[in-house]
Parts: structure tokens; sequence; C-alpha cells
């Protein structure tokens, strides 16, 4: 067997860097409806990586625009009625699509909108383990904490698999470690620092990130999920460097995720698959 079918720490850091490369070089260009607390640092966070960000959100310009995008990300997090028939129709427009159930247990509309844009076959579902836990149970019987977990992502392990496995799509659990799976293969990504939890939309942000991965190679979801989610959290380790508090972090996790090079991606990113 060789060395890619084992899938070792080394092919994870190489893929990624790959993975970015190709970001780099497609600059994808991804829709985002995403809430109006993210919009900023997901943008800048997609520009950083090399992608090409559109947040566009009006009904009338899905048609034309959304079947030429390479990826679309659906965010709920600020959801309003008005804006459900465009989350729809974008996801709807034939292009990968990547969801995130912001606060779904939140009320029983943030549920079903949910649930019923679950239905529209996203090829990824990203959200904290709290999000992970009620999605997969469809109802908000976990101890409930708005846009924040309450959970570990560990305990949502199992959750997001089933999840996976109910939706088709690849499930992605952030936190401490981050656990990606489509169902049945189960990985890890542990970069990341704890202060990430401190700024507002880190987690929107990387969303959009394996939007754009996604969008700059469909061919693997769940190794797309994982590259995006390393590499996110360690701009997050290098940014914390040279950051005072979250206000700096932010700032220099963006000039991170700008600057990786090759040594530092397939040196430092730490994924693996779990036997
Ligand atoms: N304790 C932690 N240690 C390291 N990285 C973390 C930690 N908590 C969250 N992260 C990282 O922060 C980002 C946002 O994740 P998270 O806070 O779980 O999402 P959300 O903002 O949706 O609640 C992810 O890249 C995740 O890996
Ligand atoms: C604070 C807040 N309120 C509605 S959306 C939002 C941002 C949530 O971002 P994240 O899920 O990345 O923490
Ligand atoms: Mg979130």
């Amino acid at each position: 067997m060789d060395e890619d079918e084992v899938r070792t720490e080394a092919w994870w850091g190489r893929r990624a860097w790959v993975l970015l490369s190709a970001v780099r070089a497609r600059a994808p260009l991804v829709q985002c409806i995403t809430n109006l607390v993210s919009m900023d640092i997901v943008a800048n966070a997609l520009l950083a990586a090399g992608a090409s960000p559109a947040m566009l959100h009006c009904l009338r310009e899905v048609p034309d625009f959304s079947p030429r995008c390479d990826a679309v990300y659906i965010n709920v997090g600020t959801l309003s009625e008005d804006w459900l028939p465009s989350m729809r129709a974008a996801a709807s427009a034939g292009r990968p699509w990547v969801f995130d159930p912001v606060a779904v247990a939140a009320s029983g509309f943030r549920m079903e909108t949910c649930l019923s844009l679950l239905a529209l076959r996203p090829a990824v579902v990203r959200g904290n383990a709290s999000e992970i836990l009620a999605l997969a149970s469809s109802s908000d019987n976990s101890s409930f904490k708005g846009v924040d977990s309450s959970h570990d992502s560990s305990d949502a392990l199992q959750a997001a698999k089933a999840l996976a496995r109910s939706s088709g799509a690849v499930v992605a659990v952030s936190g401490a470690v981050d656990f990606i799976t489509d169902g049945v293969q189960v990985v890890s990504a542990s970069n990341g620092v704890p202060m990430m939890q401190k700024i507002t939309a880190t987690g929107c942000a990387v969303t959009a990130l394996i939007a754009a991965f996604v969008g700059a190679d469909p061919s693997d979801a769940l190794v797309a999920a994982a590259c995006a989610l390393a590499i996110f959290g360690l701009a997050g380790e290098i940014g914390m460097e040279s950051a005072r508090g979250p206000a700096s972090l932010r700032m220099h996790l963006i000039d991170a995720l700008y600057s990786l090079d090759e040594q530092t991606v397939t040196s430092r990113v730490k994924i693996s698959l779990l036997p």
C-alpha cells in the first residue's frame, strides 16, 4: 500500500497545501448569503485565502448569478423570512453548496428552515457541537445557548455521523478538535486556538472557507472540509503569536491566512483519519 492510500498526517499536510494552492490559483467565486454579523470577516477571510467572495442575496439576481459561481455558501445566522427564497433558490442552482446552521435550535421557524435547506443537499454542513446535536435530532433538546456551543465537539460525533448518513452531506463539527465525517469515515483536525471563540463569526468564516475549498476542487468534500478547517486553525495559531486579544487576533489570523507557505502548511497541519 502506498502512502497516499494510508493517508498519514504528511499526506494530509500535502493535500491541504495542494487545495490552498488551488484556491489561490483558481480564485473560486463564492456566493455568500450569510448573516449580517459575519459579512465582513467572511469576505476578508475568503479574499485572504485567495477566493473571490460575492455577498449577493437578491432573489432576482440568483438565476443569473448563482449558476456562474464555483460554490454557494448559505448561513442562517440573522435569518429573516425575506431572505429565505433567495437561500432556497441559490442552494438549488446546481452548484456545490455549503451550509452553516447557526443557532438552529433558537426557534421552531429556524429549525424548520434548516431542515428544509438540508433537504436541498448541501455538499457540507459545518456547525458547532450544539448546532449539530440539535440538527441531527431535529429538536431543541440540547442545552441551548444561542450562537455559541455549550458542548464539546466530541459530544456531537455520533450525531454528526447520523446526520451525514441521513442527509448525504459531509458533516463537520468544529471545536477544540474539529471532526469531519461522511457517515463512515471520521477525520479530526486539531489546529486552532481557544481565543478563536472570542471573535464573532469565526465559525461563519471557516464554513465559507470550506465552500472556497469545495469550489476549487469539488471532487472530495470530506478532504476539502478537513483541509479548510485545519488551514483556518493554523492561521489562528500563527495569528495568536502576534495577537494581544480577540481584536488583534482577528487581524493577525487574516494576515496569516494570506501568508501561509508550503513549509508551514505541510509541517503544521494536524489532520488524521480516526480508526
Ligand atoms: N477550543 C478551541 N481550540 C482551538 N480552536 C477552536 C476552539 N474552539 C473553536 N475553535 C476553532 O474556531 C473556529 C470556529 O469554531 P466554533 O467556535 O466551534 O464555531 P462557531 O463560531 O460556529 O460556534 C473553528 O475553526 C474551530 O476549529
Ligand atoms: C452573534 C451572531 N448573531 C447572529 S449570527 C451571529 C454570528 C455567529 O457567528 P459564529 O457562528 O461564527 O459564532
Ligand atoms: Mg456558528
